[in-house]
């Protein structure tokens, strides 16, 4: 079904920030196949006219970091330290979860991260083979890796077995929407030998890798004393390192490290919610998108967080690299909307995402700019940046697709989710 967005501001995040005022959108065959001002009789040549004035459509959200099924944890251990929350409360739980709990607690994420105009993630987590099913059911685009860690032996070939199924089953599934990557969890859970088997296996399928990397300064003090270097020199030395490498939190970075992180091209992911929540520090992001280095936005998990609301994220980012920097030039707003879109497609490895301009997929959303806090509109990406809210997103489109659509999710079903991960949150924890 072709499809015309007519009468809306359109923010196209493309290399000069154009918005467009006014503007029409159409989509054909899951591309936007017309940008520009609604001409007479364009509405003839679409099935169907959606009329969006006063409303504002701007590319999907891509959250380039989460544990999707860790919404079952939301709020189960809060106000802890990162290896105490990690070690004492998080792992632990997550030894009950099973596939099932991993299928609705991931399908409770979508369905969250659809509200609030996410259209491509970026997962990190146990039984991927259940959110690969959510993810299809759900239609958002998804980049899948199934957590990995281990020290020598058996144990660390199981694993990235159960990985390379995942891969076979489930890479450029869903019409290209589901891909899979490599994702070994981080320096203290993986050993040397465990991260070079990996990076060989990667390196074998040419797959994508993401990993935590020096999120605390306590991870970098215990990996320079285990090993004698930072975290950042130990993954390069692993050979983890390069243009398809995900970093996700890179908070505890010296000189040395953002050197070989902007030398190698690594995407790094920026989590400030959680990095808040769980005081880690601030990552020096600023001064690593002034490198060059590609930065994109991420929530982490929902136990972190406690929410995977990508507006939210982009406030974060962009007031705590003020706040550090003691400069409110700082992630500007159209920098900040770049990393919350075509930075993480780029990161993600989705390329025909991210920015709005014919040719491109049709991953969309529709903020309604009707309210309050909207006006008066000087500037609508500002409005959007600084006072808008997730909540305000009707329509979600992926590949063209209505996944979304005046506040209805019409692929999921939202009571049957919020029934089934109560349930399953009460066995979890009550054990
Ligand atoms: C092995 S699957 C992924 C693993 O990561 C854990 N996790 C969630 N958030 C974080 C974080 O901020 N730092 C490190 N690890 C994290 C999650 O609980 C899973 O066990
Ligand atoms: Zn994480």
């Amino acid at each position: 079904m072709s499809l015309l967005l007519k009468n809306a501001s359109i923010i196209t995040c493309d290399e000069t920030g154009t918005v467009i005022e006014d503007g029409a959108l159409g989509i054909r065959d899951g591309l936007i196949d017309y940008l520009g001002k609604y001409e007479n009789e364009l509405h003839k040549k679409y099935d169907r006219v959606i009329e969006l004035k006063q409303k504002t459509i701007m590319p999907g959200f891509v959250n380039a970091h989460n544990h999707a099924a860790m919404t079952l944890l939301r709020n189960y251990a809060d106000d802890m330290k990162l290896m105490d929350w990690l070690f004492n409360k998080i792992f632990p739980l997550e030894d009950r979860l099973t596939e099932e709990g991993a299928y609705w607690g991931s399908s409770l994420a979508m369905l969250e991260m659809i509200k609030g105009g996410t259209t491509s993630y970026c997962d990190m987590y146990m039984f991927m083979d259940k959110t690969a099913e959510a993810a299809a059911q759900c239609g958002i685009k998804a980049s899948l890796g199934r957590g990995l860690q281990g020290e020598s032996g058996d144990d660390m070939d199981y694993r990235i077995s159960e990985a390379l199924e995942l891969y076979r089953s489930f890479h450029k599934g869903s019409d290209g929407r589901i891909r899979v990557n490599l994702a070994p969890h981080s320096v203290y859970t993986c050993s040397p030998a465990y991260l070079e088997k990996v990076a060989r296996v990667a390196r074998e399928i040419q797959a994508s890798v993401q990993i935590h990397l020096s999120e605390t300064g306590d991870e970098v003090t215990n990996c320079v004393e285990k090993y004698g270097m930072s975290p950042v020199k130990l993954a390069d030395k692993a050979g983890l390192l390069n243009e398809r490498t995900i970093a996700a939190h890179c908070v505890a970075v010296d000189d040395e490290d953002m050197e070989i992180l902007r030398e190698r091209e690594v995407n790094v992911v920026h989590n400030p919610g959680s990095n808040m929540k769980l005081a880690s520090g601030i990552s020096p992001v600023k001064t690593m998108a002034d490198m060059g280095i590609n930065i994109a936005l991420g929530t982490d998990g929902a136990s972190s967080n406690n929410n995977l609301d990508m507006l939210e994220e982009i406030r974060t980012a962009s007031y705590l690299q003020k706040v550090i920097s003691k400069d409110p030039t700082a992630l500007p707003v159209d920098q900040v909307l770049k990393m919350a879109t075509v930075n993480g497609a780029k990161a993600l490895g989705f390329e025909n995402t991210g920015v709005i301009r014919e040719g491109m997929a049709a991953d969309l959303i529709v903020i309604n700019t009707q309210k309050p806090w909207y006006y008066p509109r000087y500037n609508t990406k500002s409005a959007i940046v600084y006072s808008g809210n997730s909540s305000d997103v009707e329509y979600v489109i992926i590949d063209g697709r209505l996944i979304m659509e005046k506040g209805e999710i019409i692929t999921m079903d939202e009571e049957r989710i919020l029934y089934e991960v109560q349930k399953i949150a009460e066995r979890m924890s009550s054990i």
